[in-house]
């Protein structure tokens, strides 16, 4: 071999070897003439062992030996082993002078990427199933509970008189970021503010310093306190928009500030010397009775409108069964759209009665949380998924979250009143290994003459699966 093709074997060789992808050269038989480092890793082995062996001893189902057959590339071929191994390969034949002499392949291990893509897909889901509701469509109660409220916030904006700023009242996770972005889309609909409109949130308990919360709101100059950078304030951010301004009675200081902002219709950056113009309709949201947390001064120029939604325990059952079915669809059609397959969810009769009667202190989102939770329980894992396109899911009680049980149990359902003995847990327990419902349970219980409700059945196997205790209330 001359002198220069010895180098250039040995350059190539040094610079496949540091490739991240595998390589590998066979003769027409299948024997490996050239392995890289990559590749030999991929198989466990070092590249020199490979040399002169089948391909098959190392990739079983080596793309190159169809290749080898039918002399023709094989592209972005996906392989998958059983020992996990996922390789994205690429095969070509080796034609020197119109004689086949061989074939090569290019490959890389896909195993990280497939995992991003999962966990991308993964958080994609979650994006979509806890995307607030913004759509007027969306809004489960607006011929129930909510009517005269959407009205009412429809008003605050559209009324002939011109928009109005307001305060929106409520429980935690009752809908008033909800309602408060309707009321925005409604003021763009009618014109009131202009289609590009902002609309700037601002959580008012988030500030740990009162100070820090004054330049975030009303922006720093530079040199107004040391270190202070020039800043633009949220409040002139939301000029000719709306400045939503949530848990407002962690507003302690500077409420001065802010009406004199709202009545001027100019705001003053911290340190500043000029009035910067800020004309803002402000919805101040607070789960607290802002009458008794701002001045009063402030809280009459922005009760102008004064709306309070309800809780959920406040809503009737059939507005609950609605965001039932709002929810459950949610979490399907999110399925549906990332994973694009056929989704369908079922609930036992069971599981759906405990979800809607218990108890959500935290209202509409706890709500929506545990039906999300349920249903993550009983489905299968992305992993698992594979490349089926239909997939159903059955939601049952043992699959809720177990303190649900003790809020169902705690108000709508009366406690139980005596143990259930340690044979009667037996058979409870053999029932359910047998597949059997709580329900079922309690129905073949009852036929011995044994009195047991289906909910503390399920309240004591949730009990029983969570905290491998049998703790009796
Ligand atoms: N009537 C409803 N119909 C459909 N979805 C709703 C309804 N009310 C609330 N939601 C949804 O419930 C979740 C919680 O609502 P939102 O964030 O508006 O509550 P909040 O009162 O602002 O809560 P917090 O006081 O904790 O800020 C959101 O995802 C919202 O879209």
């Amino acid at each position: 071999m001359h002198m220069s093709e010895l180098y250039n074997c040995e350059l190539f060789e040094e610079i496949l070897n540091h490739s991240n992808d595998g390589f590998n050269v066979v003769d027409p038989n299948g024997l490996v003439i050239y392995a890289n480092r990559m590749s030999a890793q991929y198989a466990n082995t070092t590249a020199r062992d490979m040399i002169g062996k089948p391909i098959t001893d190392f990739y079983e189902e080596a793309v190159l030996l169809r290749v080898l057959k039918t002399q023709k590339p094989v592209l972005d071929e996906k392989i998958h082993y059983v020992n996990n191994k996922k390789y994205i390969v690429n095969s070509y034949p080796i034609i020197r002078d119109g004689e086949f002499i061989g074939a090569y392949s290019v490959f890389k291990d896909i195993r990280d990427i497939e995992e991003l893509n999962k966990r991308v897909s993964y958080l994609e889901v979650h994006l979509e199933i806890n995307k607030p509701e913004k759509d007027i469509l969306d809004i489960i109660g607006k011929q129930g509970s909510l009517n005269s409220i959407i009205t009412q916030a429809k008003r605050t904006v559209g009324s002939l008189g011109g928009p109005r700023h307001s305060i929106i009242s409520g429980e935690s996770g009752t809908g008033k970021t909800m309602l408060a972005k309707l009321i925005y889309n409604y003021a763009k609909q009618v014109g009131v503010i202009d289609k590009k409109a902002p609309f700037i949130e601002v959580n008012c308990a988030q500030f740990t310093n009162p100070d820090i919360a004054a330049v975030e709101i009303f922006g720093s100059e530079a040199g107004a306190y040391t270190g202070s950078r020039q800043k633009k304030g949220l409040f002139e951010q939301a000029h000719g928009g709306i400045l939503f301004l949530d848990e407002a009675h962690a507003l302690e200081q500077y409420q001065n500030l802010l009406l004199k902002a709202i009545e001027s219709g100019t705001t003053r950056r911290i340190g500043g010397t000029y009035e910067i113009p800020a004309d803002v309709i402000i919805i101040a949201a607070s789960t607290r009775d802002l009458k008794t947390h701002l001045l009063p001064e402030l809280y009459q120029r922005l009760a102008q409108y004064a709306i309070h939604i309800p809780s959920l325990d406040e809503r009737d059952l059939d507005e609950k069964k609605l965001l039932f079915d709002h929810f459950v669809n949610k979490y399907r059609l999110a399925v549906e759209k990332i994973h694009t397959i056929t989704y369908q969810l079922c609930f036992s009769d069971e599981a759906k009665d405990i979800l809607i009667k218990a108890k959500y202190p935290r209202n509409i989102r706890q709500f929506r949380d545990v039906i999300n939770f349920s249903i993550d329980s009983a489905a299968p894992l992305i992993s698992d998924i594979g490349k089926t396109n239909k997939i159903t899911t059955l939601v049952e009680t043992k699959h809720l979250p177990f303190e649900l049980f003790e809020e169902v149990n705690s108000v709508e359902m009366p406690k139980p009143k005596y143990r259930i003995d340690e044979e009667v847990q037996a058979k409870i327990i053999s029932l359910n290994l047998e597949g059997l419902g709580p329900r079922k349970i309690s129905a073949k219980l009852k036929e011995e003459d044994i009195f047991i409700a289906y909910y503390q059945i399920a309240y004591f196997l949730k009990k029983k699966t969570t905290a491998k205790t049998f703790d009796h209330r």
